[in-house]
């Protein structure tokens, strides 16, 4: 549970729950007033003064409408702290997917996302609420008499927090009265389906051991689970009626030493219409969301994980790609998509690849990148395939930028530093300004400034991608049509800045300017593949004559898809 709770903890950690906090307080006030509005309402009406006791009255529906507007902002902020959290499980689920190439696990785990988001988000809301009652209701307390909060207070807590106890307990009943479930589902099934070679074999007896353990299994689940709900049901009683039955029971005693009638009845307002309610919803929600958001997200984590585990962990040794009969197809049958492709990138090279549409340079980046696995032949980086490094290992080694670049909401800086979380503002900075995104981070409002994917165009999610993977670890960076909607001058710009990074760049160019800058160029044809310099590709490639001539054009102008005659 301890890992789920700190997933959360995690998704707090930003601005936006700072904006949902400060949007809060003013809910405070209502919370805090009313007790002490009944109160003097009370004592007035009592004393014959209508007219200060109607003003009370109206006083707490001023902080009424106040608080209300603050709940109003606090909706709003909600969606900027769930949705970050929702993007970063998608990404585990299809990660984990894209490894086990399990698409079946992707459609439940994406349902799981999608419990996990909501639950977290009524959690947030729920407890921000609990919060603020109890806020409200002690400045109220203690503002009208610090002995009724001494009476008070000190039995809630205990309630509450007995209540947290019982819930860890409940989480470990849930969890094994789900497996029991699933335990005896699987066994009926079994037996359901084998029942007529059962009967013909004559073996009821076993059948019924067969299924007989489950039941029980999943009865002792259910009784457990019974006995922590109605000890939840005690400790709600702790905290939230003993409060009244102790205030009622004192009443006499408070009022001969002073504590008058409106003051009392302001104490049980406050117990009746704040603290019993909220207690009563967040140990309901703890109870139903919290304990779906632990499971399911515990699911999720547990699922994404083992194909993390299970990978061997490798460790790569240099970052050279060497191709040796490289042949992929997608699908047993297929046609190959790369035959018998042999090339080495050395270790600081600068190499575009160039082709037909549809011809596999995708294709060749996924393989390099260790996203596919080759049908035939090997690709070795450093040493190692990289589909067999450990994923730590690999997302140190290379970085991949494909054509659509992936933002997430959250600030600027989030997302630029996403492939280095500990990189410093300055470096940042330093990345933004090698790429030539400053002026694109001054729009957005500075790296602090939230980040609307929606709002952005391609090429803006282009450069906060391209700052991304500069700024990563990463020794090898393969651009797949990664600038296609930057302009020629801001592409080169960004390719120059990756050319004196260091380390190997793999372009796959969508203009001839980008191929000019590469210091070798393969050309993918057909099922050939050539290698060399511009000049000699000239001389010798006829596939490369006619992507030049197709795009020369264009080489200060706009993107133009390469499609020569075959
Ligand atoms: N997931 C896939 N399943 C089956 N076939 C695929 C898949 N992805 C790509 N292909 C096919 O493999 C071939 C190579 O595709 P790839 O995307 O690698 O080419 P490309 O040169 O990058 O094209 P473009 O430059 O137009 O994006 C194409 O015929 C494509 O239809």
């Amino acid at each position: 549970m301890r890992r789920e709770l700190s997933y959360g903890a995690r998704a707090l950690r930003n601005r936006s729950a700072l904006k949902l906090v400060a949007w809060s307080v003013p809910e405070i006030l209502p919370t805090a007033v009313y007790g002490i509005a009944v109160a003097r309402a009370t004592d007035n009406f009592l004393a014959g003064r209508a007219w200060p006791g109607i003003a009370w009255l109206g006083g707490l529906i001023a902080a009424a409408c106040l608080g209300s507007a603050g709940a109003k902002q606090v909706y709003g902020r909600l969606g900027d702290l769930v949705e970050p959290l929702r993007d970063d499980l998608v990404r585990r689920v299809v990660g984990g997917a894209l490894r086990t190439g399990d698409d079946s696990a992707v459609a439940r785990l994406n349902r799981q996302v999608e419990i996990v988001r909501d639950t977290f988000a009524g959690l947030v809301l729920v407890i921000r609420s609990f919060a603020v009652t109890l806020f409200g209701v002690l400045t109220g307390l203690l503002s009208l008499a610090p002995v009724v909060a001494a009476v008070v207070v000190p039995p809630f807590l205990l309630g509450f927090a007995l209540s947290l106890a019982v819930l860890g307990l409940a989480a470990d009943r849930v969890r094994a009265s789900l497996t029991a479930d699933e335990e005896l589902a699987a066994s009926a099934g079994m037996v359901f389906g084998g029942v007529r070679d059962i009967t013909a074999s004559g073996t009821e007896e076993y059948a019924e051991q067969l299924v007989g353990e489950p039941i029980e299994a999943h009865a002792a689940a259910e009784r457990a689970l019974a006995r922590v709900a109605a000890l939840r049901t005690l400790c709600f009683a702790v905290g939230g009626w003993l409060p009244l039955l102790i205030l009622l029971a004192i009443g006499p005693w408070l009022v001969g030493r002073g504590v008058s009638t409106g003051t009392l009845l302001g104490g049980l307002t406050y117990v009746l219409i704040g603290l019993q309610p909220a207690l009563n919803t967040v140990l309901s929600a703890l109870g139903d969301s919290g304990l779906r958001y632990v499971i399911t997200l515990g699911r999720i984590l547990d699922a994404s994980a083992p194909a993390e585990r299970a990978r061997r962990l490798r460790d790569v040794n240099g970052y050279q790609v060497r191709m040796r009969g490289l042949t992929f197809a997608y699908g047993p049958n297929a046609e190959p998509v790369l035959d018998d492709l042999e090339l080495t990138v050395a270790e600081g090279e600068h190499l575009a690849v160039v082709g037909p549409s549809g011809i596999g340079k995708s294709t060749l980046a996924g393989l390099v990148c260790g996203m596919l696995e080759p049908t035939r032949g090997r690709l070795l980086l450093g040493d190692v395939p990289p589909a067999e490094l450990a994923a730590d290992r690999l997302a140190a080694t290379r970085v991949l930028i494909p054509q659509e670049a992936y933002v997430f909401s959250g600030s600027v800086l989030d997302n630029l530093r996403y492939l280095l979380p500990d990189s410093t503002v300055e470096q940042v900075g330093d990345a933004v300004a090698a790429i030539g995104a400053e002026a694109l981070v001054t729009r957005l409002g500075g790296l602090e400034a939230d980040v609307r994917p929606g709002e952005l165009s391609a090429g803006e999610r282009q450069l906060i991608a391209l700052v991304r993977a500069y700024l990563s670890p990463a020794p090898l960076v393969v651009l797949d049509e990664a600038t296609c909607f930057l302009d020629p001058e801001a592409e080169r710009r960004a390719e120059e800045a990756f050319a004196g990074r260091g380390g190997t760049l793999i372009v796959i160019a969508h203009r001839i300017s980008s191929a000019l800058r590469a210091r070798r160029i393969l050309v993918l044809d057909g099922n050939k593949a050539t290698v060399g310099t511009h000049a000699m590709l000239m001389r010798t490639s006829r596939r490369y004559r006619e992507l030049h001539g197709h795009w020369s054009p264009t080489t200060t102008g706009q993107r133009r898809q390469i499609q020569p005659a075959s």
